[in-house]
């Protein structure tokens, strides 16, 4: 099954953030988003999760994603995380990942006190990493943790995308290198789409890049060909024709985003 976005508009009261985007992402990539500041990455993932109306089709195989309430998306298996964390601090991971799976489990079993663990939760923490970490309160998790804990909340709803939103902001380099790890492994059978400013980040773990710019798609590929495109390097550096493929590789340190 693959996420194919075609001809995506957004506009906020007659301005346009979005203005025909495509891109489509499969299982066993890792999909990067990214563009300068505002141009219209997040507003994208908020069309996809029906959190902002867009125009055009974002499909998940057969079934047409626009136009869904948020929770019917969430159930189609369409999942997000956002640049904080979302995490109930007071809870434990295993707590947090309680409440995760909930949707599929009966209100009484909800309620009563926790002998075992959940396969599905098990698998996830494994996965991300958290296994000792099941009665940690999420609140004194490392920054880093925390996003791998909202992941880890993901993949026990059996999310089928993951639409992940600057994951590693903030991150030590140890912490990001762990998470690009962990999109790789998460990735294997699952859509994942990462909006990021961290070039270096995207040279090592990107898959396949689409540059966004004003709301419009600029460019499309491997990471070598994006960083070699010369539109790329003039909106990120003001150079075009200057461009050489040496220059290239000098281009993703001014794409990094301070803020
Ligand atoms: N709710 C809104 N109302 C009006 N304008 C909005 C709204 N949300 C986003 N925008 C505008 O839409 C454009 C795209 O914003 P968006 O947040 O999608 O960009 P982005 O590429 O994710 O940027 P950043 O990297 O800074 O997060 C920006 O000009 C932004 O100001």
């Amino acid at each position: 099954m693959s996420l194919v976005v075609t001809d995506l508009r957004v506009e906020f009261s007659g301005f346009v953030a979005v203005g025909g985007v495509s891109f489509d992402a499969h299982p066993g990539e890792v999909r990067f988003l990214i563009g300068p500041n505002g141009a219209g990455k997040t507003t994208c993932i908020d069309a996809i999760t029906g959190l902002t109306k867009g125009t055009g089709s974002a499909r998940l195989g057969e079934t047409e994603l626009l136009g869904r309430p948020v929770h019917t998306i969430v159930r189609l298996g369409v999942g997000r995380t956002f640049q904080t964390a979302s995490v109930f601090d007071e809870l434990s991971v295993l707590q947090n990942l309680d409440i995760a799976a909930g949707r599929h489990r009966r209100p009484a079993s909800l309620l009563r006190t926790r002998t075992g663990v959940d396969a599905s939760i098990e698998r996830a923490l494994e996965e991300t990493g958290l296994a000792g970490e099941l009665a940690t309160p999420a609140g004194i998790l490392s920054h880093g943790q925390k996003q791998w804990l909202e992941i880890a909340m993901l993949l026990v709803q059996d999310a089928k995308v993951l639409l992940l939103d600057e994951p590693v902001a903030g991150m030590s380099q140890d912490e990001r290198t762990a998470t690009g790890e962990l999109l790789q492994r998460v990735a294997a059978n699952r859509i994942v789409v990462v909006v990021e400013h961290d070039m270096d980040f995207m040279r090592r773990f990107a898959t396949r890049v689409t540059v966004l710019h004003q709301g419009a798609v600029l460019a499309e590929g491997a990471v070598s060909e994006v960083q070699a495109d010369p539109k790329v390097q003039e909106v990120y550096l003001g150079t075009a024709g200057a461009a050489t493929t040496a220059a290239a590789s000098a281009v993703p340190e001014p794409l990094r985003k301070e803020d």
